[in-house]
C-alpha cells in the first residue's frame, strides 16, 4: 500500500440551516478499501463532499493524510480523485478526448497527458474503446470511465459515491473487482446503500444512519451484530400481519398460503422459529433497526 493515505475525521457536524445532516462524526479510515454504508438520506454524500473539499463543515476537523480539508483544500484536491453520484459526461467526445480534457483541467502537464490517459484507460480496461464516443457507452463502461478520470494525476485517495446503482449484475461485479484492484496501492472510499458492494471488497466499513455514525469496524464485526437475532419463520398468511408489525423483517416470500420470512428478534419470536446464521445484510439491518428500536419499542 505504498500510495495509500489515512483519513481522520473528528467530531464532524454539518447543518443545512436547522437540519443536522451529520452529527458529530468521528472516524479513522486506514488505507485499502473502506465502505461507507447507509440508507438514502443518511448523510453519505454530505460526508464525501466535505472530504473532497466541495462543502465546508459546520464544525469539526477532517484530515486527508497530513492536510486539513479546510486549511489546505488545494493540497487535498491534488491527492484525491472523485467519482460523484451524478458525474456528467461529454457525450460527443471520445473516451480519449474526454480524459485528455479532464487531465488538462487537473493540470497534468501536456507532455505527460497522452501517456497518462492511455495508462488509465488500460487500468479500467477501456483502451480498445479510446476512440469511441462516450455517448455510445453502456452504464458499466461509463462508470469505468468515471474511475479513469478519478485516476488521472495518480491520486493516493479515490472517493466513489454510489457507483454501482443502475448497473447490471455482471457490470457491478466487474466494477467492484476494478475497485478492489485499485485499492491494492491506494485508499479507496466507497459509499453505497448496496450491502453486497461492501461485502465483496471492503476490509473496513462505517454505517451512517440519520447523520450519525452507528457502526465502525470490519464486515465480520457487523455480521456479529445480528448473531443469535435472526430467525426463519413459516406462518399461515392470516398470522403474518401481526408478526410483520412486531418484528423487523429482513426478507419474506409467499409459499402456498404460508409466509416464509427472516426476522430480527433478540429472543425466539415463537415456538418453531428456526435460528439462522446472519450475513452482512442482517448485521446492517440489526444496527439500523436497533437505532430505530431505541426510539420506539424494543423488539423480542
Ligand atoms: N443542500 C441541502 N440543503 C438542505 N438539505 C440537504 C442538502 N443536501 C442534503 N440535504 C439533506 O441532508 C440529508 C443527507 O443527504 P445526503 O445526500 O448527504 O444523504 P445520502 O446518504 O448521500 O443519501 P443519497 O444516497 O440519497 O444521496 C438528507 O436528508 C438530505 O435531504
Amino acid at each position: 500500500m505504498e500510495k495509500s493515505v489515512k483519513i481522520s475525521i473528528h467530531q464532524l457536524t454539518k447543518n443545512y440551516r436547522k437540519f443536522r445532516a451529520l452529527d458529530s462524526i468521528s472516524l479513522h479510515i486506514p488505507g485499502g478499501m473502506f465502505g461507507l454504508l447507509g440508507p438514502n438520506g443518511a448523510g453519505k454524500t454530505t460526508l464525501l463532499r466535505i472530504l473532497t473539499t466541495l462543502l465546508a463543515p459546520t464544525s469539526g476537523q477532517v484530515r486527508i493524510g497530513e492536510f486539513d480539508v479546510v486549511q489546505n483544500p488545494g493540497a487535498v484536491r491534488q491527492r484525491l480523485g472523485y467519482l460523484p453520484q451524478d458525474f456528467g459526461f461529454y457525450r460527443s467526445l471520445t473516451a480519449f478526448e474526454m480524459l485528455d480534457y479532464i487531465g488538462a483541467m487537473k493540470n497534468v502537464p501536456a507532455s505527460l497527458r497522452k501517456e497518462q490517459v492511455m495508462k488509465t484507460l488500460t487500468e479500467v480496461n477501456l483502451l480498445e474503446e479510446a476512440r469511441r464516443k462516450v455517448g455510445t457507452f453502456s452504464g458499466g463502461m461509463r462508470q469505468r470511465l468515471g474511475i479513469a478520470q478519478a485516476l488521472l494525476g495518480n491520486p493516493e485517495l479515490i472517493v466513489v459515491d454510489e457507483p454501482t446503482a443502475g448497473l447490471d449484475p455482471e457490470e457491478r461485479i466487474r466494477f467492484r473487482n476494478l475497485l478492489s484492484r485499485l485499492a491494492q496501492d491506494r485508499t479507496v472510499l466507497l459509499s453505497t446503500h448496496i450491502v453486497a458492494d461492501i461485502e465483496a471488497s471492503c476490509t473496513g466499513l462505517a454505517v451512517l444512519y440519520q447523520g450519525k455514525l452507528v457502526f465502525n469496524g470490519t464486515p465480520e464485526a457487523l455480521i456479529d451484530q445480528a448473531k443469535g437475532a435472526v430467525w426463519q419463520v413459516d406462518v399461515p398468511l392470516d398470522a403474518w400481519p401481526k408478526l410483520e408489525v412486531k418484528y423487523p423483517v429482513l426478507s419474506s416470500r409467499m409459499l402456498n398460503r404460508h409466509m416464509q420470512a427472516r426476522l430480527l428478534a433478540i429472543h425466539s419470536p415463537f415456538n418453531g422459529a428456526q435460528p439462522i446464521e446472519p450475513g452482512l445484510e442482517d448485521g446492517y439491518m440489526a444496527v439500523i433497526k436497533s437505532t430505530l428500536v431505541q426510539k420506539e419499542v424494543h423488539y423480542g
